[in-house]
């Protein structure tokens, strides 16, 4: 799959998007109470959600049915200078989150996996500014209980969506999961608009290992994948 046709993440240039007016506003419903874990994979921070029934759904935007939220989690860099997957007009931000969403219409995750429609994941651009994101607090004070690969910890009480910019325009194109092995069942929504965040809150994340409790240090940095070929796909935009 990782060499097929549809593969994420791209770099979008302005001057090839085609504004598309049917296009309508995404919306988010969030229940805190679904928040259930957070976990360091050795990959990446990863929030995990309840999504045994429809409690955190997404819809609208490019989506013909609702989504559940299953998980978010994270791609940075080694410094602020770069670390998202999505590039934008030739720029690189610091990070992106991912909030991964699945077609419920396909009955689990794993049957969601294996259609093109069966999975929506919302990208937030990060940037850094003087500001720290306040909203982001929680999830970087967790990150002293999980610093090393394996480690989980509880995560309840918290909606995502306070995470979203103020701005909902976005961006959307059809591909794939940007790990291994990259199914290419995912409706991208990106947002135009970045979330500011301090560089402690950065370095904050940068403070992760890869590696287990007891082996040598290894900074869990630059899990991010490069751009692939975008092999004849439209990105609409939501806005002019
Ligand atoms: C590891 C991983 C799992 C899932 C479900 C989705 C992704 S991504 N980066 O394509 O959003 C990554
Ligand atoms: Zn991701």
């Amino acid at each position: 799959m990782a060499k097929g046709d549809k593969q994420s993440p791209i770099e979008i240039n302005s001057k090839d998007v085609k504004h598309d007016s049917s296009l309508s506003s995404w919306h988010a419903s969030y229940d805190p109470g679904a928040a259930k874990t957070i976990l360091n994979n050795g990959r990446t921070c990863r929030v995990v959600f309840d999504d045994t029934f429809d409690r955190s759904v997404l819809r609208g935007g490019p989506l013909t049915e609702p989504y559940r939220l299953r998980q978010l989690h994270l791609h940075w860099g080694s410094s602020d200078l770069h670390g998202s997957e999505h590039i934008i007009d030739g720029v690189k931000h610091a990070a992106e989150l991912h909030l991964v969403h699945w077609n419920p219409k396909h009955g689990n995750f794993a049957g969601a996996l294996k259609q093109p429609d069966g999975v929506a994941v919302v990208g937030v651009f990060l940037k850094v500014g003087k500001t720290l994101k306040p909203e982001m607090k929680r999830i970087l004070e967790e990150i002293e209980n999980i610093k090393t690969k394996g480690k989980e910890a509880p995560f309840l009480h918290f909606d995502p969506s306070i995470l979203f910019p103020k701005c909902r325009d976005y961006w959307t194109y059809h591909g794939s999961f940007t790990t291994p092995p990259c199914e290419e069942c995912v409706t991208w929504i990106l947002l135009r608009e970045p979330i500011e965040v301090s560089s402690d809150q950065m370095a904050k994340l940068r403070s992760l290992s890869k590696n287990g409790e007891n082996e040598p240090l290894c900074p869990l940095v630059d899990n991010w994948r490069p751009p692939q070929p975008l092999k004849g796909r439209i990105v609409r935009a939501s806005f002019k």
